[in-house]
């Protein structure tokens, strides 16, 4: 796994999060403006050519590539373009986790961005988002891991919303890790997983990510 260092403060990790976490809210809260807006189609043209030049404004300065997983020399993480939790993906629900002494736990709502079956999530953004919970349930009491397999098992099907997902390790062998995770609604599980995470081979990265 490829890691970027950037040697740059804790501060200046927070300063741009105030940059451009707003950003991609704002960015998010476009999506589901497309998918839900009835406008006339002249203002639907207008809307359009608007942001097309914010585009090309943004254009302007940009990295070659995706944005990749950072850090600092402190081992503060910057894993910003993740399709689940990145500061600057506005496609990220965001799902951002909470570790305990047993595991990670999230709440999170997916709106009509995620929907598969009518006012449901899509199946693979459930397993999308409950294969990064249990991969940081993997992850927190080492390094980042891979998944090697995920098996979802889907209970009911899970209405669009606020959301939870649990995920913890409930047993190690080597470098693998099995971890064990739910996906609920207010009125309990709609999906399981299980899935088998593999630390790397050669880590070149540091331990104790934050
Ligand atoms: C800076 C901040 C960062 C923050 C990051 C946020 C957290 C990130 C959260 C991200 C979450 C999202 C995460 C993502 O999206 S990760 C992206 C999705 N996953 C992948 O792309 C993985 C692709 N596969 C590989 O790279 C390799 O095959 C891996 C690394 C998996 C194993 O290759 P390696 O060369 O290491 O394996 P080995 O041959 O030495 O075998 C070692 C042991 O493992 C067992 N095994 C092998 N393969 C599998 C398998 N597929 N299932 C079950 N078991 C498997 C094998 O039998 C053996 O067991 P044993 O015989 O010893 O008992």
């Amino acid at each position: 796994m490829q890691f970027t260092l950037e040697d740059i403060t804790a501060d200046e990790i927070d300063r741009r999060r105030g940059v451009y976490g707003p950003l991609t809210d704002s960015v998010r809260d476009l999506i589901d403006a497309v998918i839900r807006t009835e406008v006339d189609a002249a203002d639907i043209d207008v809307a359009r050519r608007r942001i097309d030049e914010v585009v090309a404004d943004l254009r302007s300065r940009q990295i070659d590539g995706s944005y990749g997983v950072r850090f600092n020399t402190d081992a503060v993480g910057m894993p910003w373009g993740n399709a689940v939790m990145g500061v600057r993906n506005a496609i990220a629900p965001p799902v951002r986790t909470v570790a305990d002494r047993e595991g990670v736990t999230a709440e999170f709502t997916l709106g009509a961005a995620y929907e598969g079956p009518a006012h449901h999530v899509h199946g693979g953004v459930c397993a999308m988002v409950l294969d990064q919970v249990l991969g940081e349930a993997a992850a927190a009491d080492d390094i980042p891991c891979f998944t090697g397999t995920i098996t979802v098992t889907y209970r009911r099907p899970t209405p669009l919303g606020a959301l939870s997902a649990r995920a913890e390790i409930v047993d190690r062998d080597g470098r693998k890790k099995i971890v064990r995770g739910t996906l609920s609604d207010a009125d309990g599980v709609t999906a399981e997983a299980e899935g088998v995470f593999i630390v790397p081979k050669n880590w070149s990265g540091p331990s104790n990510l934050k």
